[in-house]
């Protein structure tokens, strides 16, 4: 027997209480994620409870600002495994998410889970994000774009706020201790468009955990000469 309550318990006290189709889900993924995990590397994080708490939990963190609007447009940036847009699709139905990352085994995981989780209005996509935002299909058509455990703050910003509409958002999944980072971006996200809207420190339900949510706002389009091509935004952050 699967034990659920872990995760139904943390959902729960982040102010999400699960449906049966939604634990169902999540019980699918979870099996999806160790089977295909054997094959190819998707997370480290492989024990039931850490999963629970560190995948799909810390996934749902970001619901709690008002920031989703029903039917929000979401670009989940470096997604890996599926982090954090999956846990949030089968949370948020009504999001229309898109995961990014420029590994093409891990689309094709993504791609066998939105089959099996019978996900809709959901897409995977293969590519680097420096190069997407570039392009005018992506280029500021998204009400959110977020990233966990990608890159740097000043690298991500780059890769970022490009695919972010003006009146949007950026947020960046952290660490507890940012500030450091959020000075070392401040030029940066000026430069792109951006303004630093709001920090939130989060304690992960059922752990001691501690975790920050960096939430910027796009007020200005993005520079036509940004994000820079051959690798500047990791070598040379802005
Ligand atoms: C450490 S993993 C984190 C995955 C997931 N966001 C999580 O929190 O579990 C970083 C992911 O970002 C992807 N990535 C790194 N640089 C990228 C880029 N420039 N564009 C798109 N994806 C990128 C990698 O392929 C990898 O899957």
């Amino acid at each position: 027997m699967t034990d659920v309550n872990t995760l139904i318990e943390g959902a729960k006290s982040l102010g999400f209480t699960l449906t049966d189709e939604q634990i169902n889900k999540f019980i699918i993924y979870k099996e999806t994620l160790k089977d295909w995990n054997q094959k190819i590397n998707i997370t480290s994080i492989i024990d039931d409870i850490d999963i629970d708490i560190k995948h799909f939990i810390d996934s749902l963190t970001p619901l709690n600002t008002d920031l989703f609007t029903y039917g929000a447009k979401v670009i989940d940036i470096g997604t890996g495994g599926g982090f954090p847009g999956v846990p949030m699709k089968i949370v948020r139905d009504d999001l229309n998410m898109t995961l990014l990352d420029s590994l093409n085994k891990r689309i094709r995981f993504l791609n066998e889970v939105i089959d099996r989780l019978k996900l809709n209005n959901i897409i995977a996509i293969h590519g680097r994000a420096e190069e997407l935002g570039r392009k005018k299909e992506y280029r500021e058509k998204y009400d959110i774009a977020i990233s966990r455990a990608v890159a740097s703050l000043d690298t991500l910003v780059e890769y970022c706020l490009p695919f972010v509409k003006k009146g949007g958002y950026f947020i960046s999944m952290k660490g507890p201790d940012f500030n450091e980072e959020l000075k070392e971006s401040e030029k940066g996200i000026k430069i792109l468009g951006g303004k630093i809207k709001d920090t939130r420190v989060i304690t992960l339900p059922k752990s001691d955990i501690t975790h920050s949510l960096i939430i910027i706002e796009k007020i200005k389009e993005t520079p036509t000469k940004y994000p820079r091509g051959g690798g500047k935004p990791k070598k040379k952050p802005l």
